[in-house]
């Protein structure tokens, strides 16, 4: 591949050779010397000659797993080799003119430590992504999070901190932070960020996770890490949700509150670093809060959900993950969404709803009769079936160990429709019929400008049977309620992110950008027409990508 450099875009020419030879942070082979990586590298055949030396390697050996289950190890779920990595990728098909700015993507991308595997998916150290598309042509890159944890781990090989399953050793925690006491309190919490990243209205571009020191500044064009994001203001808590929502005008989110069960509910304005209590709910039932990975908003409130799977005060400090990990499922504890008004923090509605299980929410907006008066609310979610199974199919051993079964658990479009009138109880039925997108369901994204209004498509990860994972990309109409699918076979696609073309007028006018870790060990780029979900571009690594989460679209000004 060519040396080739974007004027304004790289400070200097960077190629992949020489990126290779200046900044070997490991070695390519099973070196001793190298920290992270311990086996032989697995190097996909159809990876061009000129490419000095794949930049992953096979997981080494993975904890309770078989020969035969690394053997069938996907790339999605392997390490990566190399701290990081820059360049042109050689693009097929056309990329629209329109499309200039950076495509990140953050996710977990290195599962090991030494010899020790780490055993959830979301255990993984960051990795960040970037496509950065200018006048046509792609230039992208990857690079690890200098998170403390990341730090911490690399210097003293093992694991320093308490990640989402994983939990130091007391020794490993006592070299690093000296102190027994702490490894009981918020001090031993992850910083690991690695779950997405956003763009604040001020420009600042934020990893983060669900611990709120897992906070952490990089820089859009190198990837750099620079520096922890720190919350000025004196709210407390040790935990958010992953997904705040994030405008050019706020950034709104949820901290649980595990002492006093219940959700402050707070907005940071851009230029800021304060957040402001909005209001606060009460939960009604169980004896912790539910999980809040994500939450919606309409244009003028935010729906707080209160899920039965609930936040566990002694199972965050086992040190042995535990089926459910940090959480634990209280059918009896019922299900609720709650209702505040956006501007006074007033809760307006608190419905009872049938149990449900959930990461991610797509999208909600406010029901109006022919008068223009708010009837009720609708939410959208990715929903499990109220099947907490999803969890545990997560395992890196699940995921690695696929065998041609179908395993993946039934999901669907959880259609919440929560009335405004002082009813109790909210519905929940299926938006679409789950066969249209397999009956895989998660890993949504859709038309920012439609975000809390009335709004026709959304864009997600379904699947095509027999799986493990989700295994397509799917648009949803949940006017026609139908979906177009995108599937290759042993591909293992990420998030569908909907960049809208500039000046569109039409909700679905723009691309679909996802990057595919293929069975083979290879990866790639795609574009997918955002209207006829057909691929308009795709864009080959020269490694193979591990499977990665959320994203954000940073639009060259
Ligand atoms: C990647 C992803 O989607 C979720 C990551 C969740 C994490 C890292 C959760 C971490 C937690 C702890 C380390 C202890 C406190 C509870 C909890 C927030 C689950
Ligand atoms: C990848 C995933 C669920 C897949 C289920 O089918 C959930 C990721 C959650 C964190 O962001
Ligand atoms: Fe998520």
């Amino acid at each position: 591949m060519a040396s080739l450099t974007f004027p304004g875009v790289l400070r200097q020419p960077v190629t992949m050779q020489r990126y290779f030879d200046d900044k070997p942070k490991y070695s390519l082979r099973n070196d001793k010397t190298s920290s992270l990586a311990c086996q032989k590298p697995n190097i996909p055949r159809n990876l061009s000659s000129s490419v000095a030396s794949p930049t992953r390697v096979a997981a080494p050996s993975l904890d309770n797993e078989t020969i035969a289950d690394r053997s069938q190890n996907h790339v999605a779920w392997t390490s990566i080799r190399q701290e990081r990595w820059e360049d042109e990728l050689v693009v097929e098909g056309e990329i629209p003119l329109w499309l200039n700015g950076t495509y990140l993507r953050n996710g977990p991308g290195l599962w090991h430590i030494e010899d020790y595997n780490f055993r959830h998916l979301f255990d993984g150290y960051s990795m960040l992504v970037k496509l950065h598309f200018e006048n046509g042509r792609l230039i992208a890159g990857h690079r690890q999070l200098e998170s403390e944890a990341y730090k911490a781990a690399k210097k003293n090989k093992r694991i320093c901190f308490r990640e989402f399953s994983e939990v130091p050793k007391p020794d490993n925690f006592l070299a690093y932070v000296g102190d027994l006491a702490s490894l009981f309190s918020g001090t031993s919490l992850t910083d690991n960020a690695n779950t997405g990243v956003v763009k604040l209205g001020d420009g600042r571009v934020v990893c983060l996770t669900e611990t709120q020191k897992g906070s952490i500044i990089i820089d859009p064009n190198t990837l750099d890490t620079l520096g922890k994001f720190e919350y000025s203001d004196n709210l407390g808590g040790l935990i958010h949700s992953a997904h705040p929502i994030v405008t050019d005008a706020e950034f709104l989110t949820l901290l649980p509150d595990l002492v006093k069960p219940g959700y402050l509910v707070v907005k940071m304005k851009p230029g800021t670093n304060e957040r402001k209590i909005i209001g606060r709910v009460d939960c009604r039932g169980g004896p912790a809060p539910g999980w809040v990975h994500s939450f919606p908003v309409t244009e003028h409130y935010i729906v707080v959900p209160e899920m039965p799977l609930r936040y566990c005060a002694q199972n965050l400090l086992r040190a042995e993950p535990t089926p459910l990990y940090k959480f634990e499922w209280h059918p009896e504890s019922k299900a609720f969404l709650h209702v505040m008004c956006k501007a006074s923090g007033k809760i307006v509605a608190s419905v009872e709803v049938p149990l449900f299980v959930t990461f991610h929410f797509i999208n909600a907006y406010e029901e109006e009769d022919e008068d223009g008066r708010v009837t009720a609310i609708i939410a959208d979610c990715c929903e499990h079936n109220a099947d907490t199974t999803i969890l545990d199919k997560l395992r890196l051993h699940n995921l690695r160990s696929f065998n041609g079964q179908d395993v993946l658990p039934d999901a669907r479009v959880g259609r919440f429709i929560i009335p405004l009138d002082g009813s109790p109880k909210g519905k929940l039925e299926a938006a679409l019929d789950p066969d249209e997108h397999g009956r895989g369901m998660d890993m949504c994204s859709i038309n920012p400008n439609y975000l809390g209004k009335k709004y026709r498509y959304a864009y997600a990860c379904g699947a095509q049977r027999p799986c493990n994972f989700p295994n397509t990309l799917t648009k949803l109409d949940f006017v026609k309620k139908m979906a177009k699918n995108w599937y290759e076979e042993g591909a293992v696609p990420s998030e569908p992110f909907f960049v809208a073309r500039p000046g569109a007028t039409e909700e679905d006018d723009g691309v679909a950008i996802s990057m595919i870790s293929e069975k083979n060990g290879g990866g790639y780029a795609l574009l997918l027409d955002g209207s006829t979900f057909k691929e308009i571009a795709r864009a080959r690594f020269p490694y193979g990508l591990p499977y990665g989460l959320h994203g954000c679209w940073v639009p060259k000004i």
